[in-house]
């Protein structure tokens, strides 16, 4: 079966007058249309980096494409033109970002902005783009009569619907979440990703969604991806993973949420520090950190191996 998106062995560096960070280094990950996919690991693995590269959207020109390719629909998103980027960007693949007044234009007012979306991507008139707007709007519960409101009239919890309902206009194929909902409180993060999960059932629409938060891929997401060294080094079902975590990273990662039932332990987090893209250790990115190293993790790099039809891995522990 053809994957929507296919990222093959993908190299992304910064280089910036001080430093040459390599942020990505050989990213390989497959999301099928309508799939839920969680990509989780700390800040600074390159999750966001791997999102701007599927957009094609890195920061230039510090952001640089050293090697891998992406595909979408097995076509190569690097080989393609900018107009048909572009029409793929918002239209197929759409981002939803953690703070939605940076990517929202405070001078229109929010139904124009999704309206403009609609008129250059689905080709609707005026008229219609209003309709469909406030259909949009309706969707995510919020009345249509507020299409002439403009950002700032909204509440952060409303702004995040909104972005949702702009990400969702188009018929998009692959909706990727960056963080959506760390800048609200908990009671609405908790409506908003409940929103999310329903029309990406609803629609059909595949999801990525990059967080630091466990539990939060554990109810949206049927697969995860763990980050670390802009590698990803883990990747299954998430029940799969989640109950038998194969990385000693993952393990890692599970072991520092807190327990809501049973004895109370102490909270486990992982020694050492997240590795510095600037200057990637040999081997194993994550063997000065492992408390399972050894000779041939500081001089070798795992490739990723399959546990089951439903895990994979890339640790010498299970090769
Ligand atoms: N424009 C840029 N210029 C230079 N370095 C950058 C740039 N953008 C990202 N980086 C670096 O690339 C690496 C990966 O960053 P990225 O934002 O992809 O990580 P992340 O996993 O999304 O982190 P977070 O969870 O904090 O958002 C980091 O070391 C970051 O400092």
């Amino acid at each position: 079966m053809e994957h929507l998106i296919e990222i093959k062995n993908l190299n992304v560096e910064f280089h910036t007058e001080r430093a040459v960070t390599k942020a990505l280094n050989g990213v390989n990950l497959t999301i099928d249309a309508g799939e839920s996919v969680g990509l989780v690991g700390e800040s600074g693995a390159g999750k966001t980096t791997t999102a701007l590269s599927m957009l094609q959207m890195l920061p230039k020109p510090a952001g640089r494409f050293t090697d891998g390719d992406i595909l979408y629909k097995g076509n190569s998103l690097m080989k393609m033109s900018e107009r048909k980027m572009t029409d793929i960007r918002g239209n197929k693949i759409s981002m939803i970002f953690q703070n939605p007044l940076t990517s929202l234009n405070p001078v229109f007012s929010v139904g124009e902005q999704i309206a403009m979306v609609l008129r250059r991507h689905r080709k609707l008139g005026k008229k219609e783009a209003m309709k469909e707007t406030q259909r949009l709007m309706e969707m995510v519960s919020i009345p249509g009569e507020r299409f002439n409101d403009y950002p700032v009239q909204f509440s952060g919890g409303m702004r995040q619907r909104i972005g949702i309902a702009a990400g969702l206009a188009c018929n998009t194929e692959l909706l990727i979440a960056d963080e959506p909902t760390t800048a609200l409180d908990v009671t609405i993060q908790a409506q908003v990703l409940m929103l999310l999960k329903e029309l990406q059932k609803k629609e059909n629409t595949a999801l990525l969604m990059i967080t630091h938060n466990l539990g939060i891929v554990s109810e949206l997401c049927e697969k995860v991806a763990v980050m670390y060294g802009g590698q990803i080094i883990e990747y299954g079902l998430v029940q799969e993973v989640f109950a038998n975590p194969a990385h000693p990273y993952t393990v890692g990662l599970l072991g520092s949420l807190p327990k809501l039932t049973g004895p109370r332990d102490e909270l486990y987090s992982i020694p050492g520090t997240v590795a510095n893209p600037q200057h990637l250790p040999s081997g194993c990115y994550f063997h000065p950190r492992c408390e399972h190293c050894t000779q041939e993790c500081e001089k070798n790099s795992p490739k990723m191996i399959k546990l089951n039809e439903n895990h994979y891995v890339a640790c010498f522990r299970h090769m």
